[in-house]
């Protein structure tokens, strides 16, 4: 049996109790090193769940798929994913491989980022298209994720922005670089001045309310409300990061994003339902 194992966000204790008796079982225990990561590190889940752990990074999953099914048609085979292992990752094609090798698989759920994002008090049912924001290169700068946050705008719906967070390799599971919420926000505001300078009509402001998540679901986990041009001075501290572009605001969900408006006195500022903060 190939078992795909959710270990949530915050750190080794948050794997279920299901997940992990399964673990504690297993002949092989994989980690899946390159879609998202846990701030304690591969040492401290070894040590917690008692087993060692094969870091699987994406050449391993995605071209020697073989050497994590090897057996696993006579014996048990864990592969952990940080967050859900469906949860904003698609591993369809290991599961799609086990199968054609004759593996039955199961998987064991736990929160993901996808559902998580929903403590900032934001409802899960207002969200659209969830989008990935890009490093930018010199000569490398799209802007597709730009028009989704548009499209979802135009809707009235939220945007779920996921930060790029890239590992260096196998051996090394903490990534070398991440985005953080103030650096994704440049890169819109940017976008903003381009888009008005071809005369565009514009998804959003530098006044749009936005939200900025930090390690969400760890002991220091921080949220930060405010507008996109304020969250582009902020610091979020360490990885993972996340950010949310607002759409329509129901006036509940104001309340709540007031509660995470900072220290320099945005709570003397009332937000309207046009996701604007006016004063
Ligand atoms: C490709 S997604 C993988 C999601 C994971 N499978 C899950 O279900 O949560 C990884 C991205 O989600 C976001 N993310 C994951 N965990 C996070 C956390 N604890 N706090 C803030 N953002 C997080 C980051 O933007 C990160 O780069």
């Amino acid at each position: 049996m190939l078992y795909f194992i959710g270990l949530g966000l915050g750190d080794c204790k948050d794997i279920t109790v299901k997940g992990l008796e399964i673990v504690r079982q297993c002949s092989r225990v994989y980690l899946e090193a390159y879609t998202s990561i846990l701030t304690v590190g591969k040492e401290a889940l070894e040590e917690y769940y008692g087993r060692e752990l094969l870091l699987a990074d994406r050449d391993m999953v995605e071209q020697q798929t073989d050497e994590i099914l090897k057996g696993a048609d006579v014996s048990d085979v864990a592969f952990l994913v940080v967050g859900d292992p469906f949860g904003a990752t698609t591993h369809s094609d290991l599961v799609l491989r086990a199968l054609n090798a004759g593996i039955q698989y199961r998987v064991i759920h736990n929160a993901s980022i996808m559902n998580a994002v929903g403590c900032c008090g934001l409802q899960l049912y207002n969200f659209g298209e969830t989008v990935s924001i890009v490093f930018w290169m010199d000569t490398w700068r799209p802007e597709s994720f730009y028009d989704k946050i548009k499209k979802n705008r135009d809707m009235g719906l939220h945007t779920l922005c996921l930060l790029p967070s890239l590992s260096r390799g196998r051996k090394i599971y903490e990534p070398t670089r991440y985005m953080t919420v103030a650096q994704a926000a440049e890169q819109l505001l940017e976008i903003l001045q381009n888009r008005r300078d071809r005369g565009e009509e514009l998804a959003m402001t530098e006044d749009t309310v936005c939200v900025g998540l930090a390690r969400v679901g760890a002991e220091d986990q921080t949220i930060r409300s405010g507008t996109l041009q304020e969250l582009a001075s902020s610091d979020l501290g360490g990885p993972l990061h996340s950010m949310i572009i607002s759409g329509h605001l129901h006036p509940l969900e104001v309340d709540m994003l007031k509660l995470f408006s900072g220290p320099e006195g945005l709570k003397t500022l009332k937000m309207t339902n046009s996701s604007t903060y006016v004063s």
